[in-house]
């Protein structure tokens, strides 16, 4: 469904990886699929000012580096609609931004019934959480706060104390519903589909569970590597990065017991319910930090950086419904492949067959449109009683009738522009995910262990995942 009301997006922090790789493509997937109003318009910020037709120029490449064939297509309409300010949140130059904004919304409603005041303003923070504030006060200063609606990247605060600082101040300028926290996970087609195929389907609804389940596992390896954004990445690190964030939303969207409705009141209560359960974590014995050999020569990365590019944790969820099932979160950079599993490694209901059974899996890819593989302990065909593993996998991308999906990116925007509050994170969620999280803020976080570029991160990683071992490994 598309959205009628003019709108200006102001997109702070346009030049940064996120903005290129993520929010610009997104917005040329909407305005292809027909899901930007017909009057819009970009306008870009950042520290320092570069003029229309760099932004424009930056604007095509990267919809040419990171869209899709399709998208790029069409990246040249999308300069149609841009503008470039200064950065809001510096004193001296924070009145380039109301200007620039006026003019838009004057020209958005040129020729129509509308006021320049109907034009709906989302303010999109892809900046470092440091500049959240900073930025928010700048909008209020500048008396730009009402009615506009303020998307919020993650991580939504760097600790406890400044997650509280900053939710204070966003409430001093916002009401809550003008406020989109993001975590583009949430987006993901595949993660949305785990609360269906398990409510709509007893075969794993019914084993969903720590009487069928013995561990769970959260796993996104990346071979990514960091040198892009060494200065943003070296101030965060991979648990700040995505294990408070992703990692716990993707473990939370497995843990929740059913919701009463499909709401986005009642999934987001779901969701955010059984965070409130997650046990704070143990950093001594349950987490290893690592950082890839080679981090420390990158430019912009102290030599004596003690930042985490892996991480991989033990989680206990204290519900009625997983106490004693390990949930193992891992993640991190310059590994051994890229992916995004979520693996149920399941009971053997006997042990009639002794230690021939396994493995039996569940594993849910949040890659693309995602997968569902289901690996069983079968019976090999032939005239003895021997066991074989069998795998059987449905890619959603293949049912009928074929879906249109959205990037997470494009359709979590979308939502934004719909006022569609489902996937988005609340502070009562943050604060319970905070409070799991904050032992390994203090002073017995693990110094990080060093691993080899296209490993799979600190062998010490291993002994977490036991008796069963990770399930995405060599
Ligand atoms: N990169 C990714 O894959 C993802 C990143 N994120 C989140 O997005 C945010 C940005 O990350 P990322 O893009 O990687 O980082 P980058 O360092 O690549 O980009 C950040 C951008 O913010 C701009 N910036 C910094 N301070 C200000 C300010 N006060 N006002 C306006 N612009 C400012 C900088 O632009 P300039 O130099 O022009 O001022 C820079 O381009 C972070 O919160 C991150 O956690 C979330 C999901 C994925
Ligand atoms: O938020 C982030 O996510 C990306 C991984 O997300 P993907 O869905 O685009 O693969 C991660 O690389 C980045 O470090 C992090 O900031």
């Amino acid at each position: 469904m598309s959205v009628d009301r003019p709108l200006v997006l102001v997109l702070h922090g346009a030049r940064g990886d996120l903005s290129r790789r993520m929010v610009l493509p997104a917005l040329a997937t909407l305005q292809r699929r027909g899901l930007l109003p017909e009057r819009w318009a970009l306008l870009g910020t950042g520290r320092e000012p570069i003029s229309g037709e760099e932004f424009d120029a930056l604007l095509r490449d990267a919809v040419d580096e990171f869209g899709s064939d399709a998208d790029r297509a069409g990246a040249r309409e999308l300069t149609r609609h841009t503008a470039y300010a200064g950065d809001v949140s510096d004193d001296d130059t924070h009145d380039e931004l109301p200007g620039a904004l006026d003019r838009l919304r004057r020209a958005l409603v040129d020729g129509t019934d509308l006021d320049p005041q109907d034009v709906l303003v989302v303010h999109y923070l892809a900046v470092p959480p440091s500049s959240f504030a900073p930025i928010t006060r700048a909008l209020h200063r500048a008396g730009l706060h009402e009615g506009i609606r303020v998307v919020y990247e993650k991580p939504y605060g760097t600790s406890p104390e400044s997650f509280r600082e900053l939710d204070a101040v966003v409430h001093e300028v916002l009401d809550e519903q003008q406020v989109f926290r993001i975590d583009h996970f949430l987006g993901k087609e595949a993660t949305q589909n785990l609360h269906v195929s398990r409510f709509a389907n007893e075969l794993l609804g019914g084993a969903w569970d720590r009487h069928h389940v013995a561990q769970v596992q959260v796993d996104v390896p990346e071979t990514l590597d960091v040198a892009h954004r060494a200065g943003f990445y070296d101030a965060t690190g991979a648990a700040l990065d995505m294990l408070v964030t992703h990692l716990f939303q993707v473990a939370a969207e497995v843990a929740m017991d059913p919701p009463t409705g499909l709401s986005a009141d009642d999934l987001t209560a779901a969701r955010e319910d059984v965070i409130a359960h997650f046990r704070p974590l143990d950093p001594g014995a349950d987490v290893v930090l690592g950082q890839f050999e080679g981090y420390r020569e990158l430019d912009g990365v102290p030599d004596d950086s003690t930042t985490d590019t892996f991480v991989a944790a033990r989680l206990w969820v204290d519900t009625d419904r997983w106490r004693g099932v390990p949930f193992l979160l891992r993640t991190g950079k310059r590994m051994a492949a890229s992916a995004q599993q979520v693996t149920l490694v399941l009971r053997s209901p006997s042990d009639l067959f002794g230690e021939d059974v396994g493995p039996n899996r569940v594993e849910i890819s949040l890659a693309g449109s995602g997968a569902v593989r289901l690996t069983t302990t079968v019976k090999r065909p032939g005239p003895d009683l021997a066991l074989a593993t069998g795998t059987a996998t449905l890619r959603l991308e293949d049912v009928e009738p074929e879906g249109d999906p959205l990037p997470p990116y494009a359709g979590l925007l979308q939502d934004v522009l719909e006022g569609d509050r489902t996937l988005f994170t609340t502070p009562r969620g943050l604060e319970s995910a905070w409070r799991a999280f904050e032992p390994l803020l203090g002073d017995a976080r693990p110094d990080p262990l060093p691993y080899r570029p296209g490993s799979w991160g600190p062998v010490a990683a291993d002994a977490l995942a036991e008796p069963h071992g990770w399930a995405l490994r060599d």
